[in-house]
């Protein structure tokens, strides 16, 4: 992860994928408005009449699109289907997962199922893409598999990934740092292959006293570093990607986190508990916790009784 405004490498991974989306949108203390131009690059146009209660939003590059699709399974409905049935359904879902993941080959885009521990749901289907189309598409194509007649709807968050800068200029960095590799890393992400993923959407407050879109940019620069620091220290276990939800969903930020210790999610929130950027300026939501799922693993979790039959199936294909 890079310290805000610094290029510095990021913490824990976040390899890079060839993304297909150069995006730049900002926003600076003269209020530039950003647009796509011809070439597909973001093009600055200047606003007139920015008021001078105008506080400086920081510069922001944004990626891929993310869906968080999280889905109930029927499993009254579902476990009064025959073996056969169930097993051939399965085996239809895994062949879904293995095509959605193959986003990552063509770097159209990244996709993981998690089994979501505890009631809010049972799976969490987490995709990038580089459009809001494709990731609507993926949700009709679910709900289109055979399984998709037992899935309920749980909860879903839409979000863009982001990266923000609040020690660079007004314009951003001095450089133009859309297509460096650690960028390109946290707007187009590959999603680290930890055996856990935690997730939350969260607000900074606007209330009374703690309103952080009143605090000078200079205060919130500060609190971001102190808060990147803390991040830091959980580099190699912990990988973050953070997007961006103003104006997309209900919270203004997602919180995605990838670890192998789940602990480790404990750990890292605990600590930042205790910083100011989150002790006093964070509102969060509900918290999801889940383990990664392979299309064996969502076989053996679908239909245990056709587990072997279908991994030996897959292995002579
Ligand atoms: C696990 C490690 C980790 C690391 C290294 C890290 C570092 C950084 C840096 C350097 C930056 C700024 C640049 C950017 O990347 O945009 C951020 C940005 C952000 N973060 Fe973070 N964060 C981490 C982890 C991490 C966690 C666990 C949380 C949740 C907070 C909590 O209390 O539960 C979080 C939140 C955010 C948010 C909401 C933003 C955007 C705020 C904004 O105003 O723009 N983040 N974060």
């Amino acid at each position: 992860m890079h310290s805000v405004g610094d290029i510095t490498p990021p913490v824990g991974g976040g390899a890079a994928a060839a993304g297909s989306r150069p995006a730049s949108a900002g926003a600076e203390a003269v209020s530039r408005t950003a647009g796509p131009a011809a070439d597909g690059r973001q093009d600055e146009v200047a606003t007139e009449g920015a008021g001078e209660t105008q506080n400086r939003p920081p510069f922001t590059l944004e990626g891929w699109f993310v869906l968080h699709d999280f889905r109930r399974l029927d499993w009254r409905r579902w476990k009064s289907l025959e073996i056969a049935r169930r097993a051939a359904i399965a085996r239809e879902a895994a062949a879904f997962l293995r095509r959605v993941t193959a986003a990552a080959d063509t770097g159209e885009g990244a996709s993981a199922l998690y089994r979501v521990v505890g009631h809010k749901a049972d799976l969490l289907w987490l995709h990038f893409r580089p459009t809001l189309e494709a990731l609507s598409d993926l949700e009709a194509a679910l709900s289109r598999t055979a399984l998709g007649d037992y899935l309920q709807p749980a909860y879903s968050y839409v979000s863009v990934t982001e990266l923000s800068f609040y020690r660079a200029g007004p314009g951003g960095p001095e450089r133009d740092v859309r297509h460096e590799p650690f960028v390109r890393g946290r707007l187009y992400p590959a999603i680290p292959p930890a055996r856990h993923a935690c997730f939350y959407p969260m607000n900074k407050k606007r209330s009374g006293a703690d309103n952080w879109y009143l605090l000078p940019f200079e205060e919130r620069g500060r609190l971001m570093h102190s808060h990147g620091l803390i991040g830091r220290k959980y580099a190699g276990r912990v990988t973050q990607i953070i997007s961006g939800s103003v104006g997309l969903d209900d919270w203004e930020w997602g919180v995605t986190l990838f670890a192998d210790d789940p602990v480790d999610f404990k750990r890292v929130v605990y600590e930042m508990r205790f910083d100011e950027a989150s002790a006093r300026y964070g509102e969060f939501g509900p918290f999801y916790v889940g383990v990664r799922t392979d299309p064996d693993d969502l076989v053996r979790f679908l239909c245990p009784e056709a587990a072997g039959e279908v991994a030996a199936e897959a292995e002579g294909r």
